[in-house]
């Protein structure tokens, strides 16, 4: 059976992303859990076809873990999906005050980091996942506390558990589905696409970004994100991640390309429908 590589355990943001897209696309894949994002990465190729990740939340940015290995792996983005995201805490403790301990995932941690704030005289730790966050407190002493997904707690599961405590309340992640395998599907009539490419500057000149800004803007071409990342080999030099509206097959998107290629390797990681919040 086919398979999807994704952050486990059961229960995550990740685990509901997965099984949301093989709803909505009626895939038989099996998910296959992973103790980290890395990992689950790592396995897209291998031990399994598709992988379903986190990568951009609307109030904290990209995860730049997720960007830098489509840097150096040879990843197809096919798809989009977008996920309402509402954390809760959950506590072994009766009172707020009397926490010491804290669990919450390294991503949660900038959506929570209002509410993490409020709090006094809490060591917080760092996890891969917000069950395994959930499994920490499960397991452990009277003063833990986790951050977890609001949806993996019951009412009367522990003495205390505080709902909503995103910064944000209308909180949101954007998970991507990558696949080994770069056979774009065919363009669907009436659907909206967007392309994600890396641009890189091999030959460091001025105006770098500028001409290719130029390429997209004066084929009125939008642009829905844009954002560096460092090379890692030296101080000042960076790829840059753009996504914009279109397909790769349109005409003007093919003709902006060219030309950026010119002076700059592109890497286009994939054409694919657009969502919005309720798709
Ligand atoms: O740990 C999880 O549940 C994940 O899937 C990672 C994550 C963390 C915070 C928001 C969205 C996804």
């Amino acid at each position: 059976m086919k398979k999807i590589a994704t952050l486990g355990p059961k229960g995550t943001f990740s685990d509901t992303a997965s099984q949301k897209y093989i709803a909505a696309q009626n895939l038989s894949h099996e998910i296959e859990y992973f103790d980290s994002i890395k990992l689950a990465l790592n396995a897209v190729g291998h031990s399994c076809e598709i992988g379903i990740l986190p990568v951009e939340n609307f109030s904290e940015g990209f995860i730049s873990l997720v960007l830098d290995h489509l840097l150096d792996a040879d990843l197809f983005i096919m798809a989009e999906i977008r996920l309402p995201i509402r954390f809760s805490l959950v506590s072994n403790s009766r009172l707020k005050q009397d926490i010491k301990h804290l669990f919450v995932q390294f991503v949660a941690k900038g959506q929570c980091s209002e509410f993490i704030g409020s709090l006094h005289n809490v060591e917080v730790e760092s996890t891969e996942s917000n069950i395994e966050s959930l499994v920490h407190v499960q397991q452990g002493q009277g003063n833990y506390a986790a951050i977890v997904p609001s949806n993996a707690v019951q009412f009367g599961d522990f003495p205390l558990v505080l709902e909503d405590i995103n910064d944000y309340k209308n909180n949101e992640t954007r998970f991507l589905v990558f696949s080994k395998d770069h056979t774009l599907a065919a363009k669907q009539a009436n659907t909206d696409y967007k392309t994600s490419v890396i641009v890189m500057d091999e030959n460091d000149h001025p105006g770098f970004l500028g001409e290719v800004l130029l390429s997209f803007s004066s084929r009125k071409i939008n642009l829905t994100s844009i954002m560096s990342r460092p090379t890692r080999q030296t101080f000042g030099k960076y790829h840059f991640f753009i996504d914009f509206d279109g397909h790769i097959e349109d005409k003007v998107i093919a003709l902006a390309l060219a030309e950026i290629k010119v002076n700059c390797k592109v890497k286009v990681l994939g054409s694919y429908p657009k969502l919005n919040a309720q798709s």
